[in-house]
C-alpha cells in the first residue's frame, strides 16, 4: 500500500488500491459518482456484466492486467434483501459471500443440496474481516450503517416465497441476495486478494413484483457508501 505523509499533523496515511466490480454501468456510474477525482488512481471501478461468470472471468483479468496489486475487491451494486433483516435502501455488507444454487435440486424438502453437502467443494467464501471492519466505520463515520450479514449469490434471482424461504433457510442469516458476489470472491480467492461485497437493497427478496423495486433509492444509498468509504479511506 502506497503511504501518503500528512506533514503538518506528522502522520501517515496509507493510501490502498481497491478494485470495485459492478454488474451493470448504472451501478457503476452510481458508485463513481459517490468518488472524488483524487481516488482515481488507487480506486478501479469496472461493470462486469450480470451473474457469476461474467463477474469471475472481468474480475479475474482486472486483477491480472493491474499495475500494481490491489488490497481489496469490493462486488457491489444493488440488490435484494430478505424481509426483516434489511429494507429497501440499507446497505448490506457481506460477512460471507455464498452461492446460494450451487448444487442439486432433490424431489424432498428442502428440495436443495449444496455442493459442500454433496462434497464437491465450497459454496462459501469469507469476507475480510479487517476490511470490513475499516469499511464499516467508514460508513458510520458518514451517519451511514450496514448490515453484517451472510450475503447470497444466485444465477436467477428468486421470484416466489416458497424459493426465498427455502434460500433464507439454507443460509441462517442471509440479509440480501445479488446475482455477481461469489463470482468475484472467488476470483479474488484464486488470486490471494481480500474481498467483500457491498449490496444496497432495491427490492425485497420473495415473489417477483419488478414494480416495487426502487432502484434509484438504492443506487443512490450505493453513492453515499462509496462517498464515505472514499472520504475515510483517502482524504
Ligand atoms: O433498470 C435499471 O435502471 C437498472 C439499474 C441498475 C441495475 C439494474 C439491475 O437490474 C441490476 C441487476 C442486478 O441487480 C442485482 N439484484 C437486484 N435485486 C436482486 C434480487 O432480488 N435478486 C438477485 N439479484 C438482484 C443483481 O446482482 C443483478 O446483477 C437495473
Amino acid at each position: 500500500m502506497l503511504q501518503q505523509h500528512t506533514e503538518e499533523r506528522g502522520t501517515v496515511k496509507t493510501l490502498p488500491r481497491i478494485l470495485v466490480v459492478t454488474a451493470v454501468d448504472a451501478e457503476r456510474d452510481a458508485v463513481l459518482r459517490g468518488l472524488p477525482d483524487t481516488c482515481a488512481e488507487r480506486m478501479e471501478v469496472i461493470s462486469a456484466g450480470v451473474g457469476p461468470a461474467a463477474a469471475a472471468a472481468a474480475a479475474t483479468a482486472a486483477l491480472l492486467r493491474a499495475a500494481a496489486p490491489y488490497d481489496l475487491v469490493i462486488s457491489a451494486g444493488i440488490g435484494g434483501g430478505f424481509p426483516e433483516r434489511a429494507a429497501i435502501g440499507s446497505l448490506v455488507l457481506a460477512s460471507s459471500i455464498v452461492q446460494a444454487d450451487l448444487g442439486a435440486e432433490t424431489p424432498d424438502a428442502p428440495g436443495f443440496i449444496s455442493v459442500d453437502e454433496l462434497g464437491f467443494g465450497s459454496s462459501r467464501v469469507d469476507a475480510d474481516t479487517a476490511w470490513n471492519a475499516r469499511l464499516l466505520a467508514a460508513l458510520r463515520s458518514a451517519g451511514l450503517d450496514a448490515a453484517l450479514a451472510p450475503a447470497l449469490t444466485v444465477s436467477s434471482a428468486t421470484g416466489t416465497a416458497a424459493t426465498a424461504e427455502r434460500r433464507a433457510g439454507l443460509v441462517p442469516g442471509a440479509a440480501s441476495e445479488g446475482m455477481e458476489g461469489y463470482g468475484v470472491a472467488a476470483a479474488a480467492a484464486q488470486l490471494g486478494v481480500a474481498v467483500t461485497e457491498l449490496r444496497a437493497i432495491s427490492n425485497a427478496v420473495g415473489p417477483r413484483d419488478r414494480s416495487a423495486w426502487r432502484i434509484g433509492d438504492a443506487l443512490q444509498a450505493l453513492t453515499a457508501a462509496f462517498r464515505a468509504i472514499a472520504a475515510h479511506l483517502y482524504l
